[in-house]
């Protein structure tokens, strides 16, 4: 795309609003093509009288400068933004092929070279933001987007847009949280890698592996790492190996790796975490 220069003051007049994407308790997500470049993005307004009303100033700032910062194949690009008196638009990445979340509903499961396809790029995208000391914590299926290559993209750094695809269970589900998440504890990188245990099991059985009837039995199942595979559809050992290793409390997972060969050569928290990440990106294949 055209280069703009950092300094370009974008402004509503600079583009072409087309279909909304998805709305939310902040906000709305447009189509809309930039009349110069005729470049297609994704325009997210979030009202200003919301942010007042739920004082995320802070959380909103961070978010654009973490999400403006993160340069990544598999990370939804935030171009820039802008302001009016009652709005603020996020100039972000457009994905083609929308919601990962649909694709899955569509087909039930995925193949297992697709799974493994989509948890390599995640796990990369999540070891880069890791090595830029970037925790995501909000990784689930409707944060993941698909460009019009079928390219995996993280979207939405912690700014939760419903998209017109109404999910039900999702908003405000516990299902991929870690069990120091659940617990509200203080967590480290390895929230994130859990995550991608419970992605890789619902992308291969179709639903997440903790489920339940109401949100305190899913604590429960989480926090006795109760999991399960059911006999179909058939999936490989190796692929129940993964979940299973990356599922097995993750700071009991970062201390087993620690004793092995590339463990021992790496002395902090983030290292180790990174080369674990890395490490899962090389199982899933
Ligand atoms: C993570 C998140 O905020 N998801 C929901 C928001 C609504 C659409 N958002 C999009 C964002 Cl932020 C970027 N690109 C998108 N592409 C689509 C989309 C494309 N099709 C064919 N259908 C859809 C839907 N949506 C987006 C984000």
């Amino acid at each position: 795309e055209q280069r703009k220069s950092p300094e370009k003051q974008w402004s509503l007049k600079d583009f072409e609003i087309g279909k909304p994407l998805g709305k939310g308790k902040f906000g709305r997500v447009y189509v809309a093509r930039e009349l110069q470049s005729k470049y297609i993005v994704a325009l997210k307004l979030i009202f200003k009288e919301q942010i007042e009303k739920y004082k995320i100033h802070h959380q909103l700032r961070r978010e654009m400068e973490i999400q403006t910062s993160l340069r990544h194949p598999n990370i939804l690009r935030l171009y820039g933004w802008f302001h009016d008196d009652e709005r603020i638009f996020l100039i972000l990445e457009y994905a083609h092929r929308g919601e990962l979340y649909r694709l899955l509903r569509k087909n039930g499961h995925l193949s297992e070279k697709q799974a493994a396809t989509y948890i390599a790029s995640l796990t990369n995208a999540l070891a880069y933001c890791h090595e830029k000391h970037v925790i995501h914590r909000d990784i689930k299926p409707e944060n993941l987007l698909l460009d019009h290559e079928g390219r995996l993209k993280i979207a939405d750094f912690g700014w939760s847009v419903q998209s017109r695809s109404k999910r039900h269970t999702m908003c405000g589900t516990l299902d991929y949280l870690a069990p120091e998440m659940v617990e509200n504890k203080a967590h480290d990188y390895a929230v994130d890698n859990w995550t991608l245990g419970i992605l890789c099991y619902e992308f291969l059985y179709g639903a997440p592996p903790f489920e339940a009837e109401t949100q305190s039995d899913t604590f429960k199942r989480i926090m006795r790492v109760d999991l399960s595979f059911p006999s179909t559809p058939t999936v490989s050992e190796d692929a129940k190996n993964l979940i299973l290793r990356v599922t097995s409390g993750p700071g009991l997972h970062t201390k087993a790796l620690a004793s092995e060969d590339f463990g021992a050569s790496l002395d902090n928290q983030e290292c180790r975490s990174c080369w674990y990440m890395r490490y899962i990106a090389f199982l899933s294949f």
